[in-house]
């Protein structure tokens, strides 16, 4: 199945990439303050024009591999079908932003509906700050300074973490998974994947696995795609072991394809935040790893059995054997963040060695900078693109991360 008709089709991590999703870093940045930085989940403050030429030479990357680029906001822009459907995204934005008082929402809703949609959305991920209000309107901004506490500078935070695009919501097959995020910060991303899902034209009817309104968290930097028959999934810091239960009870039932899920425990730390920033695919039979995962890990198999009940059990032994046993492969080579080295592994972990994007089977895109893991990669054979990431890896994440695949090939 080739045709790049359908909206959405992505059955492995390493199939030659064909459409993808990113954010090109704007406002949201020149957003973050020292103060709110953890919060954020940022930290330090990147320059935003060195963050922007850097994505954008990670767009022209992907574009010279044969992947066309779609931007979020495009996206976001292209599913306000209407003037009702813009006031929705409005209304529930201001909701989510927990903007109560309700001049302060008249003034925003007067300040989003006054803009064209790119604008409006790109806005919107920036975050208003408190001293914009003044210039639209002084009179009525007294009175809303009065109505809040503080001196808290913005009436709505920015969304630094967009670029970020693999988390919010994920492909997986023909369908998406819409996120519950671990954080609040990030939460409120996920919005703009519930206006795509429901009102894009062309991404309206996809099949949708997961969703916002579950109860507990689940990001899609834990979501590998390992074959069209088996997932991996992070028990991480960000994602719970019933957020999996619930994804394996409809990928499993409904997707044409998958029939097992491996669900791996990894440790809940900043720096490990989610299974990607230890683990990704490179090649049919290749993954990098971050070795201190490697005694670390647990590795659960969930299948349906004949009557479609959930079956759950722990895999011993090594990842190689097991990563063998599930992909049917004869070979599995694991190769290790810093060649192993403990500093090295701990320097190119903390900025995305390990978080490897796939372009096509053994090609993948890596920071410059974890020079130590990408000569490993190349000895093993693989072809990298490298990419500058003075500014971008400030926001702790990779080019997997700053990726979501809409249109891989099949394999
Ligand atoms: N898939 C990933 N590893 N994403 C990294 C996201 C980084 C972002 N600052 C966060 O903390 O959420």
């Amino acid at each position: 199945m080739n045709d790049l008709e359908t909206a959405i089709h992505n059955t492995s991590e390493i199939g030659r990439l064909r459409r993808v999703l990113l954010h090109r870093p704007g406002q949201e940045l020149e957003n973050l303050m020292p103060e709110y930085m953890e919060r954020l989940l940022f930290d330090d403050i990147p320059y935003l024009q060195e963050a922007q030429r850097e994505h954008d030479a990670f767009a022209d990357c992907l574009r010279q591999s044969g992947a066309e680029v779609v931007y979020l906001v495009d996206l976001v822009a292209a599913s306000l079908t209407d003037d009702a459907v813009k006031q929705e995204l409005v209304r529930q934005f201001l909701d989510e932003a927990e903007v109560r008082e309700q001049r302060a929402r008249e003034m925003l809703s007067e300040l989003f509906l006054s803009l064209p949609n790119r604008e409006m959305v790109s806005q919107m991920m920036a975050g208003v700050r408190k001293s914009q209000l003044r210039e639209t309107d002084q009179a009525r901004l007294k009175d809303y300074l009065a109505a809040t506490a503080g001196d808290y500078p913005f009436v709505i935070d920015p969304m630094p973490n967009l670029y970020f695009t693999r988390d919010p919501f994920a492909t997986i097959g023909r369908g998406v998974s819409i996120h519950k995020m671990h954080t609040k910060t990030r939460n409120r991303e996920t919005l703009f994947a519930k206006f795509i899902f429901k009102y894009h034209p062309e991404y309206k009817s996809v099949p949708r696995w997961y969703d916002r309104g579950e109860t507990t968290s689940l990001e899609g930097g834990d979501i590998l795609i390992l074959s069209p028959e088996v997932l991996a999934v992070g028990i991480s810091q960000r994602t719970q072991e019933d957020s999996i239960d619930a994804l394996a009870d409809t990928v499993l039932t409904d997707s044409p394809t998958f029939k097992k899920i491996l669900a791996f425990n990894i440790p809940k730390t900043r720096s490990f935040m989610h299974l990607d920033t230890v683990f990704t695919m490179v090649d049919r039979d290749k993954f990098t790893v971050h070795p201190n995962i490697l005694n670390d890990i647990t590795v659960y198999v969930m299948e349906l059995d004949e009557n479609r009940k959930m079956k759950i059990r722990q895999e011993e032994g090594r990842l190689e054997d097991i990563l063998k046993e599930h992909l049917g492969l004869d070979k599995v080579t694991l190769l290790r963040c810093g060649e192993g080295d403990e500093i090295d592994a701990a320097r190119e972990q903390w900025n995305d060695g390990s978080n490897t994007l796939a372009v096509a089977p053994g090609e993948v895109v890596v920071y410059a900078r974890n020079y130590v893991t990408n000569r490993l990669l190349e000895e093993h054979g693989i072809k990298i693109h490298t990419i500058p990431s003075a500014e971008l890896s400030r926001g702790r994440g990779g080019p997997r991360c700053m990726s979501m695949p809409l249109w891989r090939e099949d394999l």
